[in-house]
């Protein structure tokens, strides 16, 4: 039996009063994967209690790592040192999450033992020759199906591997995350260069676990001389989930809301640059930095957006945003044209065809393009029956449109929220948000 979610939105409304949202994805990911193969027993509070990270909790689980929690965002773990993973019974099934597969791909070339990866269909489909070609130049061996996708197996190639100094063609933080994690088993010294800023918390939590990783300019580099010492580690409210609400009082006339202890790392701060050269009001308020990340209040008042031709280079420091962004672009007044995004194709679905359908069913003049979309703002928004195609971002993002619809909006598909967000109903509800959750069983 598998449940299906259906989001209905009543039109209109505000959102007011204040909210903090779940912890990063990216970083608790990345705590459970580093803290296991620490030495010594890490803490870790605000770690996210949803699908994709607990993927990564369960697959560590799998390979002996002793893991106790989540409760309330606590998480211990008892690291088994950089050499202590035992290899699986089965293979490790991480779901949705293409941070899971791509990071563990890095990490477990260079182990003693093998392992396979699966997925969901979605991504079972998306591209991993971005980690498996730059992993063989290493001396991995990892097998893929014909397409490059997912199931992945790989043959643990335990002291084979060879370090590289390596170009990114995208910028992507899996990949660069990846590629560190099979440095740390490499001879030699692995560097990898970014053609672009991307998120850089693999390397902040590295050094927070006093793993020796070395930065200049738009390289990264890393080598197996080091060893991880346990540690605490605070994750703040992740800006991705953050970001709906951002858009949602942005848009919805009358709105003031706080969001506390929000993550602004300046590598995933683009939905706030975005925001304010539409002409949003977002105050920054109590910067303070938490464990080696940047954290703020947000606040936000409402205010009448306008439409922008987007910068490239913010694109890699909003990439989840684009969903929610697409939203603020129908509401504001004029063109809104995004361009250099054509990694949003590769999501857990295609996020400019996906977004561009909806957007058009609820009557919004969107236009996809090859690497971006381009948008009519300002006129009517009706409602309508729309479908994430198992997309969390795309369920939640056409949620914030009903602030500004004149119909009810209904969103099929809505099950896969729970892979980032599970509170998101119960937080925009009490924000304001007329949301009504339906559930069926279907066999
Ligand atoms: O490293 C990470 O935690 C992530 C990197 C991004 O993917 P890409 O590296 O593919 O851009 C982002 O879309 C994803 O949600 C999380
Ligand atoms: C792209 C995302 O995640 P992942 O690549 O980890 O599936 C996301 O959360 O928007």
């Amino acid at each position: 039996m598998s449940k299906t979610i259906t989001f209905i939105v009543q039109p209109g409304g505000q959102l007011r009063g204040e909210a903090r949202v779940p912890g990063d994805k990216s970083m608790s990911h990345r705590s459970i994967m580093l803290g296991s193969l620490a030495e010594g027993v890490t803490h870790v509070k605000g770690f996210l209690e949803a699908e994709d990270a607990l993927a990564t909790l369960q697959a560590f689980r799998d390979m002996g790592v002793q893991i106790e929690g989540p409760s309330n965002g606590c998480v211990t773990i008892h690291g088994v040192g950089k050499h202590g993973l035992k290899a699986p019974q089965k293979e490790l099934y991480l779901g949705n999450s293409g941070t899971s597969m791509r990071l563990l791909s890095g990490l477990l070339a260079g182990q003693p033992f093998n392992t396979v990866l699966t997925g969901d269909k979605s991504l079972s489909g998306r591209p991993m020759k971005r980690v498996t070609e730059p992993l063989a130049l290493m001396g991995a061996a990892i097998k893929a199906t014909g397409k490059g996708t997912a199931p992945l197996e790989i043959t643990g190639r335990a002291g084979q591997l060879q370090a590289i100094d390596y170009t990114m063609p995208m910028a992507s933080a899996q990949v660069k995350s990846c590629l560190l994690l099979a440095g740390m088993y490499a001879q030699g010294e692995t560097s990898v260069t970014e053609p672009a800023p991307t998120r850089d918390h693999t390397e902040r939590m590295l050094s927070g676990f006093s793993y020796p990783v070395r930065r200049q300019g738009n390289k990264v580099s890393i080598s197996a001389e080091g060893k991880l010492t346990a540690t605490e580690i605070d994750v703040p409210s992740d800006i991705s989930s953050a970001a709906f609400f951002l858009v949602g009082a942005s848009i919805a006339p009358g709105s003031d809301i706080t969001l506390r202890h929000v993550g602004i790392n300046p590598t995933r701060t683009g939905v706030i640059s975005i925001l304010r050269l539409m002409g949003a009001s977002i105050e920054v308020l109590n910067e303070r930095e938490v464990g080696g990340e940047p954290v703020a209040d947000l606040r936000v008042v409402s205010k009448p957006l306008k439409g922008i031709a987007i910068p490239e280079e913010l694109v890699p420091l909003a990439i989840d945003e684009f969903p929610v962004l697409f939203v603020a672009a129908a509401c504001a007044e004029g063109e809104t044209r995004l361009t250099g995004a054509e990694e949003l194709r590769v999501k857990e679905s295609d996020r400019i065809q996906v977004m561009a359908d909806g957007l058009q069913t609820i009557g919004i003049d969107a236009k996809p393009t090859p690497d971006g979309m381009v948008i009519q703002g300002g006129g009517r928004i009706g409602g309508g029956t729309v479908t994430s195609h198992g997309d969390h971002r795309i369920a939640m993002a056409f949620a914030i449109a009903g602030l500004r619809a004149h119909d009810p909006i209904t969103i099929l598909d809505c099950a896969n929220v729970n892979t980032s967000f599970p509170e998101f109903k119960d937080l925009a509800k009490n924000l304001g948000l007329a949301l009504v959750c339906e559930e069926n069983s279907s066999a």
